[in-house]
């Protein structure tokens, strides 16, 4: 797991929309092989979305060959809601770049079968040969996408009851009127998102402070479901400095250390490549 530390959640947002670019441009989606890329809500990946829409704006991104799966929905909310996660991800993203919309899939919260829902955003995300990134958040209690303290490890899309302090949260999307808060939720798995081949988790603020702390200091625990992305063989935390307040300041060290390191490697390789290209082609 690596962890890289921007000063604010805008450097944050900057730092992951140009990663994601350069993972989908890297890529090279076309029709018959599109990037099938995970998403969030909330407001931590909402800087994020500004930057990706930056990207596609000025020509540097496009979303014509990429696949959407969103990580949750609330149940029994109208999809047509402002605070719905359909109508969110809309509003702050998908309507701003150039997604055909038939690419964009949201669990849907007021199917008649629930369960069949589920089954089947499993089934379809395997039709496209599994997500290529995932692109996550977190809430205040460690959870990813709408796994809840105590999920289990190897959970896959499904129902699942909101904690309290999940309503609570949340309540703020919705004039702070607890009782206007979904109870329930459906949401991709952990194990969901363990099987893509990329994690980028997006925190900021300060009151994911301990969630940071517990998922990256701490051992693999169903408590905080953040953790289980220490058994990845490829997951990257992206947060602000506000979020490594409970961190130690070892470990800050430790991992800013580490992205001095990798950086040093990979401005070496860039010249190495520059040299042997200019030697193959007789330029001095
Ligand atoms: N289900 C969503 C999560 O997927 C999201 O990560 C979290 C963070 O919200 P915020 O970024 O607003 O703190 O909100 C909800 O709980």
């Amino acid at each position: 797991m690596r962890l890289i530390i921007r000063e604010d959640p805008e450097s944050v947002g900057e730092y992951i929309a140009n990663y994601v670019c350069k993972r989908i441009n890297d890529f090279n989606p076309s029709p018959e092989r599109p990037f099938v890329l995970g998403l969030p809500t909330g407001s931590s990946p909402v800087p994020t979305y500004k930057a990706l829409i930056n990207l596609v704006k000025t020509g540097r991104l496009s979303f014509r060959n990429v696949i959407t799966f969103n990580m949750d929905e609330y149940v029994g909310l109208p999809r047509d809601h402002p605070e719905s996660y359909h109508s969110f991800m809309f509003r702050e993203l998908f309507s701003h770049v150039d997604i055909p919309p038939e690419n964009v899939n949201i669990l849907d919260g007021n199917a008649d079968d629930l369960v069949s829902e589920c089954n089947d955003y499993e089934r379809r995300i395997k039709q496209y040969g599994g997500v290529e990134l995932f692109l996550a958040g977190i809430g205040e209690d460690g959870h990813i996408a709408f796994n809840e303290p105590g999920s289990s490890l190897t959970s896959r899309t499904r129902i699942k009851t909101l904690a309290y302090g999940t309503i609570l949260a949340n309540a703020r999307f919705f004039n702070n009127d607890i009782s206007a808060v979904p109870h329930m939720a459906l949401t991709v798995g952990v194990q969901t998102v363990l099987d893509s081949r990329e994690v980028v988790v997006v925190v900021t603020g300060q009151r994911k402070a301990l969630a940071i702390a517990k998922a990256i200091e701490e051992g693999v625990n169903h408590l905080w479901t953040l953790s289980a992305l220490q058994m990845h063989p490829w997951a990257l935390i992206v947060v602000d400095e506000d979020a490594t307040l409970e961190l130690h300041v070892k470990t800050v060290k430790y991992f800013k250390s580490i992205e001095q390191v990798q950086e040093e490697v990979e401005k070496n390789q860039a010249e190495l490549k520059k040299k042997k290209h200019a030697a193959v082609n007789g330029i001095n």
